[in-house]
C-alpha cells in the first residue's frame, strides 16, 4: 500500500478526488503538535511544517499556474517539491518531460505511484535530494509551489546559477513576493530585489489564500513569474552581491554615513588588500603589529574591529578618505542606496572598484541574496 492512500477518512493530508487526483483533505488534516505527528506518523501520510509541506488542492489554481506558464509541448519542465503530484499531474499534459526534485522518500513514492497510474512514467524523472544541494539537468522553465523556507536561496541558485530557462514561475509567501517586486524608491526595495532584478525581471500573477493548501500555512501566497533578461550586465557576481550586502545592510542611512563606520573601513579595506594581490593587513604596514594584531582579533569576530589597534592607523584613515572621496566626487555622498536605480548601483561599484576598494572577501563565496 502506498502510504497515505487509506480510505478518505482515515488518510491524513490526501485523499483520492472525484477527478482522480490525488488532494490534500481539509476534513483529514490534523494539526502539526508534536505529539499529533508521533501519533499520527504510523497510520498514514504526515505533512511535514519543516518541509514546507503544504499541498495546494484547488484545481482552478492548478489550471491558472500551468496556463499563465506557457509550457509548451516541446518543454521539459523542472518542478521542485512535487509533493503528491497535484501540479506535476498538470504538467505532464501541457510538457514533453518533467523532472521533479522532492526530498521527501514518502512523496517521492505516492508521486511515482500516482504517475505511473495515468501511464505517465516515460515523462517523468523525479530526484530523490535537497534542491539547493542538486545539480539540475537542462530544462526549459520552473514551474513550482516551492518550501518556502528555501526561497532565497532557491531564487538565487536559478537565477544566478548556470542553467539557462525562459522563465520561473513560482507560488511564493505574499510576503517574500512583495519584497521581490520592490522598485528603487520603493520603500521596501531592498537586497533580494536588487540582486535578483540585476540579471531578471519579476511579473507579479496573482495572491492565493492560505486556505487553498492543506494544510493551510499561516500566511497568504502570491504568484510571481521570473524571466531571466537575455542581456545581464558585464559585473563580478561575488562582487556585486557583496557590495549590496555593505549597501543594502542599512538601506536607509546615507552611503557618506555608512562608508565612514570604522568596522566598514577596516572591513573593505582588508578585502581590498587581499583582492590587490597583497596578504591581508599589508596595506597597514605603517602601524606596527597590525597584520598580527587583527589575524587574532578577527577569530573573536564581531568585535575584532574594536580590538585592533588599526582604528588609528594613517592606513585606515588613508582608505577612509579614498573612500569617501570615491563617493564625494560624484554626488553619492548624500544618497540613500534604496533610493539608487541598477544603472547607478553599477556606476558606483565600477567607481570603487578603479579606486582599488574591492567589497568581496575573495576567502569566501556568498551566494545568499538578502540576508
Ligand atoms: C509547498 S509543498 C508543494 C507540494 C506540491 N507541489 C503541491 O503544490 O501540492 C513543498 C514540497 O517541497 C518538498 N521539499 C521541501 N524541502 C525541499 C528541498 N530542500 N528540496 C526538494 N524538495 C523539498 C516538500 O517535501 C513538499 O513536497
Amino acid at each position: 500500500m502506498i502510504l497515505g492512500l487509506k480510505k478518505q477518512t482515515q488518510t491524513l493530508g490526501i485523499v483520492k478526488s472525484a477527478s482522480s487526483y490525488y488532494l490534500a483533505s481539509r476534513r483529514n488534516y490534523h494539526s502539526w503538535s508534536g505529539q499529533v505527528e508521533k501519533k499520527k506518523e504510523q497510520d498514514g501520510l504526515f505533512l511535514h511544517k519543516s518541509k514546507g509541506q503544504h499541498l495546494l488542492t484547488n484545481n482552478r489554481i492548478l489550471d491558472a499556474i500551468v496556463r499563465i506558464s506557457d509550457v509548451r509541448p516541446t518543454d521539459t519542465v523542472l518542478e521542485i517539491g512535487p509533493g503528491t503530484g497535484n501540479l506535476t499531474m498538470k504538467l505532464l499534459e501541457a510538457a514533453q518531460n518533467v523532472v521533479a526534485v522532492e526530498i521527501d522518500k514518502r512523496m517521492v513514492e505516492i508521486l511515482g505511484k500516482r504517475v505511473a497510474d495515468h501511464g505517465l512514467e516515460d515523462k517523468l524523472t523525479i530526484i530523490q535530494k535537497d534542491v539547493l544541494k542538486t545539480d539540475f539537468p537542462q530544462f526549459d522553465l520552473v514551474v513550482a509551489n516551492i518550501p518556502y523556507n528555501i526561497s532565497s536561496p532557491l531564487v538565487a541558485k536559478l537565477v544566478y546559477g548556470s542553467n539557462a530557462f525562459r522563465s520561473a514561475t513560482l507560488l511564493l509567501q505574499k510576503e517574500f513576493s512583495r519584497r521581490l517586486l520592490a522598485n528603487p524608491g520603493d520603500s521596501d526595495f531592498n537586497r533580494l530585489a536588487v540582486n535578483v532584478k540585476l540579471v531578471a525581471d519579476v511579473q507579479f500573477v496573482m495572491d492565493v489564500s492560505k486556505r487553498e493548501f492543506v494544510p493551510p500555512p499561516k500566511v497568504d501566497s502570491s504568484l510571481v513569474i521570473i524571466r531571466p533578461k537575455e542581456v545581464k550586465p558585464d559585473v563580478d557576481v561575488q562582487e556585486w552581491l557583496a557590495f549590496t550586502r555593505t549597501c543594502f545592510g542599512n538601506k536607509n542611512k546615507t552611503l557618506g554615513s555608512m562608508f565612514r563606520q570604522k568596522k566598514k573601513v577596516i572591513e573593505l579595506l582588508n578585502f581590498s588588500a587581499g583582492r590587490n594581490g597583497a596578504k591581508v593587513g599589508v596595506m597597514n604596514q605603517k602601524c606596527g603589529n597590525f597584520d598580527s594584531e587583527v589575524e587574532e582579533a578577527k577569530d573573536e569576530d564581531e568585535d575584532w574591529i574594536n580590538h585592533s589597534l588599526c582604528l588609528d592607523t594613517d592606513a585606515s584613515s588613508m582608505f577612509k578618505e579614498r573612500l569617501i572621496g570615491v563617493l564625494s566626487s560624484n554626488g553619492f555622498q548624500e544618497k540613500r542606496p534604496s533610493k539608487l536605480s541598477h544603472g547607478e548601483l553599477l556606476h558606483l561599484l565600477s567607481l570603487f572598484n578603479q579606486a582599488g576598494i574591492f567589497f568581496h572577501d575573495i576567502t569566501s563565496l556568498p551566494m545568499d541574496l538578502h540576508e
